[in-house]
């Protein structure tokens, strides 16, 4: 959610009033864009900031639920993501699942380190190159059938 937000931008907002952030004049009626996506690659704010390592969160009060402006996945304020408490359910349950289910490793002819991590930036950030991966079954075969 940091390295890869489903939305690189925010929903465009409209400032209603003539502003100043962070030493920027922002006149009423500009509309303005949030980069989320790179705000959370920020490398003032966070260190080795192209390095996926979830442990940097432990013992951190910071989380994606809006009040952390370094790391906005769902957004913020009057227009945060309201489905955020599904899509964060629903994003563990099918992780704990594919992980509990199946072994997973990359084909034979692929090395970690080639992996390609390169985003489409549209609406959304697809992969630019999709994901192979060798997906073998760990439990026993009838806990598969429907
Ligand atoms: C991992 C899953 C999801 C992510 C990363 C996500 C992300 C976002 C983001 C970044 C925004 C823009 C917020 C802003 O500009 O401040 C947004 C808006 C929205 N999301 Fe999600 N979302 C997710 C799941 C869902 C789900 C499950 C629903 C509905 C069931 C949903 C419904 C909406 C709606 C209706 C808006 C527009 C809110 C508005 O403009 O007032 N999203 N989402």
């Amino acid at each position: 959610m940091r390295l890869h937000p489903v939305a690189p931008m925010l929903v465009p907002r409209l400032a209603r009033e003539d502003c100043n952030i962070a030493g920027y004049d922002i006149p009423k009626g500009t509309q303005v864009l949030a980069n989320t996506w790179t705000i959370s690659r920020d490398p003032e704010i966070w260190d080795n900031p192209t390095e996926f390592k979830p442990e940097r969160f432990i013992g951190k009060e910071i989380d994606v639920k809006g009040h952390d402006f370094e790391l906005l996945p769902f957004g913020a304020g009057r227009r945060i993501c309201p489905g955020y408490p599904l899509g964060l359910k629903v994003i563990q349950a099918s992780l704990a699942n594919l992980l509990h289910g199946f072994n997973w490793r990359l084909p034979d002819t692929i090395k970690k380190e080639d992996l390609n991590m390169e985003e489409i930036f549209g609406l959304s950030t697809p992969k630019k190159i999709p994901l192979e991966v060798v997906v073998e079954p760990r439990l026993p075969n009838h806990l598969y059938s429907l």
